[in-house]
């Protein structure tokens, strides 16, 4: 029996976060390994028009549950929704809904953030910095609380080349930060914040930071640890290969490359591709939680869930894999063949951006205004290489990060544990991984039926002939133009037609020739 999903039987859980990429995967695998548990309170937000329990039903009615309701057909009851949004004063919980929170529960995950690179200082600072500190209050008022685990990020220290196990400080105290944010309009933070940031490239990576030095400063007496992921990728094992549903990390990249929007990036190609697969995060995360709770480690541990000094993959191997996937199990409707390519320097990018990115958006919405169809090519590419030059910092460095805890806590669990909550990322198979990851992509992301892969290679093609159309109908225009222009031009376009003349008539002759020799030898 696994010790671990022992530990969480029972157990009242607190996620923040859950509705989200990585909480989702959390909550699954503590339901599917410990069904006994007692309760999972979610702090929950209304959006997009769904109310709280509509968000919830979509979850639970997902593919991705598919698994927990055969080994916890109850999971239902023991989801408990709570409306909060993160960025109010006492997360807008109710009180009754407080009060149940604080008196009965046992672990928190904090697994809420924004992630997104281009978010207002104000706005990273209230849900990274202040709604941590806010949560770490409430989790000091929680009796029964036996752990309090906080999911930050490996590049939270991105502006260093190695980074170790431990909380790095910032040189403005968050709580100065938080502060000013309270008094200081929008205009002055944006004028302040690339001096605050310094040589980190976005809020989030800035704002991530001052949460774990909110952690350390806050935690009281409280069992605390921080968990440090890379880029989360899809699933690699659990439930099962390839889930993946957003856009963020490689996922929406996977996709440009696929559908032949993006055809080159600027990128370090030998540079390491820390990626690290959400099930991995999850695994070493619930461990995390357990050994926290159970052995009190004097010291706030920070736990490094990334792949690269054990089980390292360069940014060329996994575009190569990328690649030959989509060629294997194409996307559909794609708009060009996928084909990209790295580049090394701002000309080059430059270049390539003219020519495979603008021109064929621009030559698009020609023809889309052509056929009396509103354009809308162009925009979606200033989009794509809007979002390529937020994520370019991360795939033009190369870090690293040390292990050490994370190893001590995978030989600090048993046999069965090791199994049920693999997060040995040695055991990794890169090619078969990211293979899995551009099929989920395909199918979960995107929801393609693998039925439709027939008609996408028909359409790949249509598009390689029109393509090859088009090369050639440019090649004949251009050259028609020099001819007219240059009497260079004229001269070699005449020396090229005289040579092809002569040697056609040179095989036409000596052919003639074997076949007369032919009939007078059997005749
Ligand atoms: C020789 C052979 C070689 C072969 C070579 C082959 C080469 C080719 C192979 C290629 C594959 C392999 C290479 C992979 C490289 C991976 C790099 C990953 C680095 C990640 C580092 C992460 C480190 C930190 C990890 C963490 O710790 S945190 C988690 C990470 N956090 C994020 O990843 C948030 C990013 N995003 C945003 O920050 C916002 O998205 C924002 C961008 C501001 C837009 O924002 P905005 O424009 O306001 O609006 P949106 O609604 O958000 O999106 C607006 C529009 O962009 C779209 N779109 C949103 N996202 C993405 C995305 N990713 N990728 C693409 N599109 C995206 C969305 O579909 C919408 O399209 P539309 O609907 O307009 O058509
Ligand atoms: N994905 C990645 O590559 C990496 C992620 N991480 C960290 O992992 C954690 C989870 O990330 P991930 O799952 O990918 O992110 P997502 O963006 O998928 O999820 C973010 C979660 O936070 C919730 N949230 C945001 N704002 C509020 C709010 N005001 N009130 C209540 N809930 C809110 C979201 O709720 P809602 O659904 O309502 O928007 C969602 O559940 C984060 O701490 C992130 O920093 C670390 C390294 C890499």
């Amino acid at each position: 029996m696994s010790m671990i999903a022992a530990f969480y039987s029972n157990k009242s859980i607190l996620i923040t976060g859950a509705t989200g990429f990585l909480g989702k995967v959390l909550m699954e695998k503590l339901f599917r390994t410990s069904p006994h548990l007692k309760v999972i309170y979610i702090l929950v937000r209304p959006k997009s028009g769904q109310t709280l329990q509509e968000r919830v039903f979509q979850i639970l009615n997902s593919k991705l549950f598919e698994r927990v309701k055969e080994v916890c057909p109850n999971v239902h009851e023991k989801i408990r929704p709570i409306s909060a949004d993160l960025n109010q004063r006492d997360f807008a919980i109710s009180k009754e809904d407080m009060q149940e929170l604080l008196s009965c529960t046992n672990i928190v995950f904090h697994c809420a953030a924004t992630v997104r690179f281009d978010a207002h200082l104000r706005e990273a600072v209230q849900l990274n910095v202040t709604a941590t500190q806010q949560l770490l209050l409430m989790a000091s008022e929680m009796p029964k609380l036996e752990a309090f685990i906080h999911i930050s990020t490996a590049f939270s220290n991105c502006n260093l080349s190695h980074i170790d196990e431990v909380i790095y400080p910032c040189p403005v105290e968050p709580r100065k930060i938080i502060d000013s944010m309270e008094w200081l309009d929008d205009s002055i933070i944006e004028e302040i914040t690339p001096k605050l940031i310094g040589d980190r490239p976005n809020t989030y990576t800035y704002t991530k930071a001052l949460g774990e030095v909110v952690v350390q400063q806050e935690s009281g007496n409280l069992n605390v640890a921080i968990v440090r992921p890379s880029i989360v990728g899809a699933t690699w094992q659990e439930p099962f290969p390839g889930w993946v549903d957003n856009l963020n990390g490689p996922s929406g990249l996977i996709i440009a490359t696929g559908k032949g929007f993006l055809r080159s990036i600027k990128a370090t190609p030998m540079a390491v591709a820390d990626l690290i697969p959400v099930d991995t995060v999850v695994n070493l995360t619930i461990a995390v939680g357990w050994y926290t709770a159970v052995h009190r480690p004097k010291s706030t541990l920070i736990y490094h869930s990334t792949s690269g000094n054990l089980n390292p993959c360069n940014w060329y191997e996994m575009g190569l894999q990328v690649l030959a996937t989509v060629e294997k199990i194409p996307f559909e409707s794609a708009f060009r063949r996928p084909n990209a390519d790295f580049t090394t320097n701002n000309f080059t990018t430059q270049y390539w951006n003219t020519v495979s990115h603008w021109a064929p958006a621009i030559i698009y919405d020609f023809y889309l205004r052509l056929t009396g169809r509103k354009p809308r090519m162009l925009k979606l590419m200033n989009r794509l290489l809007k979002t390529i030059s937020m994520l370019e910092y991360f795939i033009n460095h190369s870090w690293e990060w040390s292990t050490n805890n994370t190893e001590m806590l995978l030989s600090e669990l048993s046999p069965e544990d090791q199994r049920v909550f693999n997060f040995d990322v040695r055991q990794l198979n890169w090619l078969e991984y990211i293979e899995n990851y551009v099929l989920g992509v395909k199918k979960y992301l995107l929801k393609e039926d693998l039925a439709g892969i027939p008609k996408a290679k028909q359409h790949l093609k249509r598009l390689r002939n029109i393509h090859y159309l088009f090369n050639t109908a440019l090649f004949l225009i251009i050259w028609r133009l020099l001819i007219a222009r240059s009497q260079m031009a004229r001269n070699i376009w005449f020396f090229i037609v005289s040579f092809c003349y002569k040697f056609i008539s040179y095989f036409r002759a000596s052919s003639t020739l074997k076949r007369r020799r032919g009939c007078l030898q059997h005749g």
